[in-house]
């Protein structure tokens, strides 16, 4: 077997228990063939071949899943710092959608690279994109060695007819056809935009052709209170029952914020097994509200982490949201026990998992071989009287020492094997410089 072992570390357990143990990966299978003494079978070989294949060294560290940014725009991250302080609507059509009009595919591409680097630096191994110029996006996914659930992102809100109908057949093409690429890594969905952003009937073509395709939807859903008004006015009916009514609302698909929910809503996100995104900083920055975590938890709805565009953010850490989670939850509950520490832990490894439909987010024999390990030997991770509590309040995206994905190293002592770092960041100083002057031009 080609066997990679992660050694010395403390290894965080799905059930939340931390055990001193060596980690054994299969990197052939990419999967967790044992951990310590446990393996699929139950029996207790997982030392039988120790000194055999790679090492990684976790000593001194906290062996987690690889963390789950379940919706980002990946290639945003051109856009970071271009226009912040304002709120969701007057932001995307004053500065980001003229900004996104000039985006070229070369510079996606260079944009997604940035973000995968900035991803895999802080210990996440899979994510869900909306954007455009998907195929790029593809490759990159491809090339970075992480997993993701892509698809195209459809407005028809401002466009002719054949324009709109273009944006949802190019949603629909990239699902089909991008499936099971990067080896498998690569799944898709389609993904309106929003409820308000695409029209009625391109929504019920759109969501049809993906049931048919057999691909979940993805989209924008009860974000902000000017998002959740015209709905209303218009149908009579708040949009998860909207939602429903255009068959989009399954047990594969997955709407990101989820802010401005009712109790009924939240009834029908249960029922029906779709997850939530909740993406705190985007929610806190844009002013759209605050989601009720505790509530949509409480109802048995999965809800996992997402760390929106890096323009909303303006990071791609999830460490940072796991953090804002925990702290908005309470906030939003007035009850500073709501959202504890092992909860948002949970939405960021098993729930981001669950949410995307990727394999993933527990450390386990069985189990993809997809984990981070986090250095907690600092001056802000001293003492270490809970490392559940570390991870979700103290540690940062920075502690991350070591990170794999389907049993292949990506980053080993904070240095990514898999992309040119430098190289990376310079093309997308560059890039997003040059196409602020097209804007402005
Ligand atoms: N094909 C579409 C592109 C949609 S991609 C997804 C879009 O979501 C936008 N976006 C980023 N963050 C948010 C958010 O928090 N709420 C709503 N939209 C967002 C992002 O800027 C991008 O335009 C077109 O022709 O414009
Ligand atoms: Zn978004």
């Amino acid at each position: 077997m080609n066997t990679l072992r992660v050694t010395g570390g403390r290894v965080l357990r799905p059930d939340g228990r931390v055990t001193e143990s060596d980690v054994t990966i299969d990197r052939d299978a990419g999967a967790i063939v044992a951990v310590g003494d446990e393996t699929a079978s139950g029996g207790g070989t997982g030392g039988s071949d120790a000194g055999a294949g790679e090492t990684l060294d976790a000593d001194g560290g906290l062996v987690i899943p690889g963390l789950v940014n379940a919706h980002t725009h990946a290639a945003m991250t051109l856009l970071r710092g271009y226009a912040d302080d304002k709120p969701l609507d007057p932001w995307l059509r004053e500065d980001i959608w003229p900004a996104e009009a000039e985006l070229t595919p070369d510079d996606i591409e260079t944009g997604a690279e940035l973000g995968v680097l900035e991803m895999i630096r802080s210990g996440t191994t899979a994510f869900a994109d909306m954007y455009f110029a998907m195929d790029r996006v593809a490759d990159v996914v491809d090339r970075a060695g992480l997993r993701a659930r892509l698809g195209h992102g459809v407005v028809t809100v401002g466009k002719d007819d054949r324009d709109a109908r273009a944006d949802v057949e190019e949603s629909l093409r990239v699902a089909r056809e991008l499936d099971g690429a990067a080896d498998g890594r690569v799944r898709t969905a389609f993904m309106p935009h929003s409820l308000t952003t695409v029209g009625e009937e391109f929504l019920r073509e759109g969501v049809a052709a993906a049931r048919e395709a057999g691909v979940p939807v993805h989209l924008h859903a009860n974000e902000t209170a000017d998002e959740v008004d015209p709905i209303v006015e218009e149908r009579g009916e708040r949009p998860i029952a909207y939602a429903e009514d255009l068959d989009a609302l399954g047990p594969d698909d997955f709407f990101a914020h989820g802010v401005h929910v009712d109790d009924s809503e939240i009834g029908r996100l249960a029922d029906a097994g779709t997850a939530v995104v909740h993406c705190p900083a985007s929610n806190m920055k844009l002013a759209s509200g605050m989601a009720p975590v505790q509530r949509l938890r409480d109802a048995g709805v999965t809800v996992a982490l997402g760390t929106d565009g890096a323009a909303s953010n303006n990071d791609l850490d999830v460490f940072d949201e796991m953090r804002d989670a925990a702290m908005l939850g309470k906030l939003a509950a007035d009850d500073a026990s709501a959202v504890p520490a092992e909860a948002v832990v949970e939405m960021a490894t098993a729930g981001g998992a669950e949410a995307l439909g990727l394999p993933g987010g527990r450390i386990e024999p069985g189990a993809a071989a997809d984990l981070a390990v986090v250095d907690l030997d600092a001056p802000h991770l001293t003492p270490v009287h809970d490392p559940v509590s570390h991870l979700a309040y103290a540690a940062r995206g920075s502690d991350v020492r070591h990170t794999v994905c389907d049993g292949e190293v990506l980053m080993r002592d904070r240095e990514v094997l898999t992309l040119d770092a430098d190289a990376v960041q310079e093309r997308a100083a560059e890039a997003a410089s040059d196409l602020v002057d097209r804007v402005e031009e």
